[in-house]
């Protein structure tokens, strides 16, 4: 597979890595300091581009693939409140777009756990739900995108949470999912859902060891994707 690698920080380095070992070919870097940029590639040079900058570059990143006909693989987070442009574009270029707050499985695992979890919460009023993510300093982006889409999950599945927000930003309302934020040096990524009650406590979580998890995962994305159409995600790869 010949890819086009767009950010090359943290995740850009290591799906480089990850490519190599699985045989693909790197034939581009876009990176903020390099020369190159998506519209000197086209699509009969590319068959997939993976993208993951910060949340203020994405949006233009994802519309210059879909303009050029590339599909992309994209895991940058922060920058959804302009997805419905996304949407818009990719049905009208009949791209291919492919999102995740989080590439790694046992995050996907953990979604479901989570949707489950807050399912059989929902008849126990007394049991209060919080949530907690930990992420090394130079995230740009707080809560993450993956504490974003776990506290989705459980607005959609616990019919007494209507809207989550970020802790100390706004005061605690009952219907509220608050989210702390926590930064410390070299986390790759840890998140934690907790349903309190004055009996007892229940906590599930999941503690990324390495940022592989996340690179494995969005090149097993890009090997997927080649030949499909639309907005695609990990359940739509991962069947749950
Ligand atoms: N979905 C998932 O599974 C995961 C998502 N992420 C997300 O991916 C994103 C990147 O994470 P990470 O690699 O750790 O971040 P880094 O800051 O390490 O790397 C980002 C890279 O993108 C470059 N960049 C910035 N703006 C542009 C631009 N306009 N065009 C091209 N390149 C640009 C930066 O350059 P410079 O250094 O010059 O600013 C830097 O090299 C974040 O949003 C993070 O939340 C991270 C891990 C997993
Ligand atoms: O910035 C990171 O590092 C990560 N970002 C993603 C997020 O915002 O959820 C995924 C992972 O937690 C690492």
């Amino acid at each position: 597979m010949r890819v086009l690698l767009i950010g090359y920080g943290k995740m850009g380095k290591t799906i480089e890595e990850i490519l190599t070992e699985r045989g693909h070919k790197v034939v581009g870097i876009v990176d903020r300091s390099t020369e190159a940029k998506i519209k000197d590639f086209s699509k009969s040079e590319v068959d997939v581009a993976i993208e993951f900058t910060e949340p203020s570059a994405a949006y233009d990143n994802i519309t210059a693939c879909l303009e050029e006909g590339i599909p992309l693989v994209s895991g940058t987070t922060g920058w959804l409140d302009r997805r419905e442009n996304v949407e818009k574009l990719c049905a009208e270029k009949d791209g291919a777009f492919f999102w995740a707050s989080n590439f790694s499985l046992g995050v996907n695992i953990f979604f479901a756990l989570n949707n489950r979890l807050a399912e059989l919460m929902n008849p126990h009023a007394d049991y209060k739900v919080s949530m907690e993510e930990i992420h090394h300093t130079e995230k740009k982006d707080a809560p993450s995108g993956t504490a974003i889409t776990l506290a989705e999950g459980v607005i959609d599945n616990l019919d007494r949470i209507e809207n989550w927000s970020l802790k100390g930003e706004g005061s605690q309302v009952e219907n509220i999912l608050e989210i702390a934020a926590v930064r410390e040096p070299d986390v790759p990524g840890t998140h934690e859902v907790v349903y309190e009650s004055e009996m007892d406590k229940i906590e599930i979580k999941h503690t990324a060891h390495t940022r592989k998890s996340f690179a494995l995962g969005a090149v097993v994305a890009a090997e997927w994707l080649p030949g499909k159409k639309g907005i695609l995600s990990m359940q739509d790869m991962l069947g749950f």
